[in-house]
């Protein structure tokens, strides 16, 4: 069968990458969004942006959902402190099959546990099976409709303190206005918008940061 368009995105990242090397793997997967074919990974404009905030929090524990094929996971990955690992969620089997490869890549399988599975599943679980007490910083980059029913969920399971940080992709394109309506209305949260575009478009869009007060 013809093959992917994630597989198609991997296959440039080991002819143009260099093995080893996260900021290559970057770069050939934007050059190949923007001179091949698009793909919905966060991209270079709003990956800067998810590269601050990452830098910023210096998060010991890490949970991204929507792996798609890693672009985003290597970005966070990247920035890490040694011994930290990130957790990350995908739903698709191909796409998390590819993931794994473009992050071996990059050679940062070490920094990286992949789950494959839904978020509604896995959310519940992560106490138990990763031992994990609270989540510093989250990347929410999944099913739109899921972003708020998850962040209800992440409070339930006790998964937030005090500081905890959440950026969310998409706010505006594809968008998730019922998230919107959430954290900035909660007061259990201090939300800020990050005005960019689309990954590798002039559509406007923009990255939602939400602190939770505890
Ligand atoms: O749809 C998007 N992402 C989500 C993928 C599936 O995620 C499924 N998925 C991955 C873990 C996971 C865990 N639990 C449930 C579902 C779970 C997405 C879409 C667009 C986009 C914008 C304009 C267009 F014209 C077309 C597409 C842009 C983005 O940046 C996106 O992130
Ligand atoms: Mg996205």
């Amino acid at each position: 069968t013809r093959s992917t368009r994630p597989q198609r995105m991997l296959k440039a990242v080991q002819k143009n990458g260099t093995k080893g090397n996260p900021e290559s793997v970057i770069s050939a997967i934007d050059y190949f969004c923007k001179h091949s074919e698009w793909a919905m990974n966060v991209g270079d404009e709003k990956g800067s942006i998810l590269d601050s905030v990452v830098t910023e929090v210096n998060p010991s524990t890490v949970l991204e959902l929507g792996t798609y094929c890693g672009y985003s996971t290597v970005r966070i990955a990247r920035l890490l402190s040694p011994g930290t690992k990130l957790i990350t969620l995908e739903f698709n089997p191909v796409n998390a099959a590819v993931a794994r490869q473009i992050i071996a890549y990059a050679g940062l399988q070490d920094k990286v546990i992949l789950v494959e599975g839904s978020s509604g599943d896995l959310i519940p679980q992560m106490k138990e099976r990763f031992g994990i007490m609270t989540f510093d910083f989250i990347f929410l980059d999944h099913w739109k409709d899921r972003y708020l029913p998850d962040i209800k969920l992440f409070e339930e399971c006790g998964l937030l303190r005090k500081g905890s940080v959440l950026l969310a992709d998409n706010v505006i394109c594809p968008g998730t206005p019922e998230y919107l309506e959430y954290v900035r209305n909660s007061p259990r949260y201090e939300s800020k918008y990050y005005p960019a575009h689309l990954e590798y478009t002039k559509v406007e869009d923009g990255l939602e940061k939400s602190v939770f007060l505890g």
